[in-house]
């Protein structure tokens, strides 16, 4: 039977090579050693999971890396300060603020002090704006994770539907935007969305990113079409995405498996991003 994966987790090692080799090459040749910083807030344990992740990849490829694990009392005055220490040291490239904070830290307010040629996750306003003029600098690490798939899969995006559900600033709304400048036909939709299925039966590439497990199910798609799973739900201990994988796999074209999918490239975009802040520099 045809092998209908995009298979993101395989794709994210090819690129932790490249990058790993860059990185080589850049020690060797300047001296420099790309450096990410991590601040974590709280003990939600899926975010810690998450982090350990990004550790280890920076590990793999070279990069120096801190983490900086904070208490959830901590005050948004005392986040600033560290993020303007982060944003003086030499040593670090790269700041990344791990999402969400808790409710007495306003997100926007750390966004816009994280110093923007450091900010590749590409939350800054200015980075979203320069975004959403077509004239990226940092693009969000999952966007151009779902995007670099789709690429390396050959699956033309000129003049198709795609249709994005969920209007989250670090993924549905970059994503409308970066595949508007790839010349697709964007729809975004989201939880105020009145019957979603007539969007959702026309989409050729259909984009899912709203935290709800196996949501998308057989009926709601079109056949053939390409389908993107950036869901990652805890469910029993196991992750689920948002799309009911076994349920549409017979109709799709094309599908992300959860794990193995956008998670890994969202990832590898975040080194990526380290080592462009390098040469930015
Ligand atoms: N400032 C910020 N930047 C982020 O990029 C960010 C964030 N906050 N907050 C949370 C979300 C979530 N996220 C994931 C990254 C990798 C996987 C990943 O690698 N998942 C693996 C499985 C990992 C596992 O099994 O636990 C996979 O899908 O195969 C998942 C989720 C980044 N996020």
């Amino acid at each position: 039977m045809k092998n209908k994966l995009l298979d993101g987790k395989t794709l994210a090692k090819q690129i932790r090579a490249e990058i790993s080799q860059k990185c080589k090459d850049l020690k060797r040749q300047a001296g420099i050693i790309p450096g990410l910083a991590v601040v974590i807030v709280g003990d939600d344990p899926a975010s810690h999971s998450y982090v350990r992740s990004k550790e280890k990849a920076c590990f793999e490829v070279g990069f120096y890396s801190e983490v900086h694990k904070l208490e959830k009392s901590i005050t948004q005055q005392e986040l600033l300060q560290l993020i303007k220490q982060l944003n003086s040291n030499p040593k670090i490239n790269g700041i990344l603020v791990q999402l969400p904070l808790p409710d007495h830290i306003d997100e926007n307010m750390i966004n816009e002090n994280i110093d923007p040629k450091k900010d590749i996750d590409g939350f800054h306003p200015i980075n979203l704006g320069n975004l959403f003029l077509n004239r990226p600098n940092f693009v969000p690490c999952t966007p151009k994770g779902i995007l670099r798939l789709l690429k390396h899969y050959e699956i033309s995006i000129e003049g198709k539907n795609v249709v994005v559900i969920g209007r989250s600033n670090i993924v549905g709304k970059p994503t409308a935007a970066l595949f508007l400048h790839e010349n697709a036909t964007v729809t975004l939709c989201h939880s105020k969305t009145e019957d979603l299925e007539m969007y959702t039966k026309q989409a050729d590439i259909l984009i899912v990113a709203v935290g709800r497990p196996n949501f998308i199910t057989k009926d709601m798609i079109k056949e053939g079409a390409i389908i993107i799973d950036a869901g990652t739900t805890k469910v029993n201990n196991k992750l689920t995405g948002d799309v009911d994988f076994d349920d549409v796999y017979d109709k799709v074209e094309k599908i992300t498996p959860v794990p193995g999918g956008v998670g890994p490239m969202t990832i590898a975009m975040l080194l990526e991003n380290t080592l462009e802040a390098v040469l930015k520099k």
